[in-house]
C-alpha cells in the first residue's frame, strides 16, 4: 500500500506567479482526477509529484516519506508514470517496449526473466496490443502507443498510478477499457493502488473518479470528492465555457452549449 501525498506544494509554472499551495493525499484505492483547461499546469503537477520537476515550495511525500529522500530506483518502483507525449528514442518492438517496465526491478546487467515476461505479455494481453507484439513502435497508430504507454507502466506494477491524458487518442471502447483497468487498479482488493489521472473529458471524470481536483490557469486550485466539485457553475469558470447537465445512469453528464 502506498499513498501519495503533497504538503504545501507550491508548482513551478514557467512565467506565471506562484499559485495556491496544494495539500491532499491520494490514498491507496482512490482514483483522482485532475481538471483544467490548457496550460493550467495539470501536465507539471503531476511531474512535480513523480519528482521530474522540483516545486518552488512543498513537499511530496510516499508513506510519509519525502520524494527527494528516497532513491529513484525505489521511486520508480512504487511510482508510475503514463506520458502525455512521447518520443522513440531507438528502434524497439512493443514487447520490448513493455519489458522496459521491468528495469526498475532489476539489477544493472539483469536480463528480463521469465516473470517479467509473462507480466509484459499479460500486460500487452490487457490493453489490446498483444497481436503487435513484434512490431516496432515507430509503426503504431496513435491509439496503439497511448495502448502500448499503458501497458508499459502496468508491468512495471506501481502502487501509485500517475497518468497524463490516459484516454488520449483511445476510441469509445478503448478509452472505457482503459478507465476500467484504472479504477481495477485502485480497487483491487487487498492492495489497491492510489490513482491520479489529468484529463479533458468531464464525463470520464465524472463517472470512474472518486475525488477531483480543479486547477485554474491563475493558479488557484480546489479539490475534494467528486460530487461536491462538479459544480456547474465552478466548472463553466473553470472551462469559460456554458455547460448543460443531465444526469444519465446516476452519473452528471456535461454537455457544451454553443
Ligand atoms: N519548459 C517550459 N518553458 C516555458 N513554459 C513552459 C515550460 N513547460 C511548461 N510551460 C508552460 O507552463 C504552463 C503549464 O503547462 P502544462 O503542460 O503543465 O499545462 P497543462 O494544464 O497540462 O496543459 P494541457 O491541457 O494543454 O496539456 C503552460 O502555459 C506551458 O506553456
Amino acid at each position: 500500500m502506498s499513498r501519495l501525498e503533497a504538503r504545501e506544494l507550491v508548482i513551478d509554472v514557467p512565467g506565471r506567479r506562484s499559485g495556491q499551495a496544494l495539500s491532499f493525499s491520494i490514498e491507496p484505492g482512490q482514483v483522482w482526477g485532475v481538471l483544467g483547461p490548457n496550460g493550467a499546469g495539470k501536465t507539471t503537477l503531476l511531474h512535480t509529484l513523480a519528482g521530474l520537476r522540483a516545486p518552488r515550495g512543498g513537499q511530496v511525500l510516499i508513506d510519509g516519506r519525502p520524494l527527494a529522500a528516497l532513491g529513484r530506483r525505489q521511486v520508480a518502483r512504487l511510482l508510475g508514470l503514463v506520458f502525455q507525449d512521447r518520443q522513440d528514442g531507438f528502434p524497439a518492438t512493443v514487447r520490448e517496449t513493455a519489458l522496459i517496465g521491468r528495469h526498475p526491478w532489476l539489477s544493472a546487467w539483469q536480463m528480463e526473466g521469465g516473470e517479467d515476461l509473462r507480466l509484459a505479455e499479460a500486460a500487452l494481453e490487457r490493453l489490446d496490443v498483444d497481436h503487435l507484439a513484434e512490431r516496432l513502435v515507430s509503426t503504431l497508430s496513435g491509439g496503439e502507443r497511448q495502448r502500448l504507454a499503458i501497458a508499459t507502466v502496468l508491468t512495471q506494477a506501481p502502487r501509485i498510478w500517475l497518468a497524463d491524458e490516459p484516454t488520449n487518442h483511445l476510441d469509445l471502447h478503448h478509452q472505457t477499457a482503459v478507465m476500467a483497468l484504472l479504477a481495477e487498479q485502485a480497487a483491487e482488493a487487498g492492495e489497491g493502488r492510489a490513482v491520479m489521472m489529468c484529463l479533458h473529458d468531464l464525463n470520464l471524470a465524472a463517472r470512474w473518479c472518486d475525488n477531483l481536483l480543479l486547477l485554474y490557469p491563475d493558479g488557484e486550485a480546489c479539490w475534494g470528492p467528486r460530487d461536491a466539485m462538479l459544480e456547474p457553475a465552478a466548472l463553466e469558470a473553470l472551462y469559460g465555457q456554458r455547460l448543460a447537465t443531465a444526469e444519465i445512469d446516476g452519473a452528471p453528464v456535461f454537455v457544451p452549449v454553443r
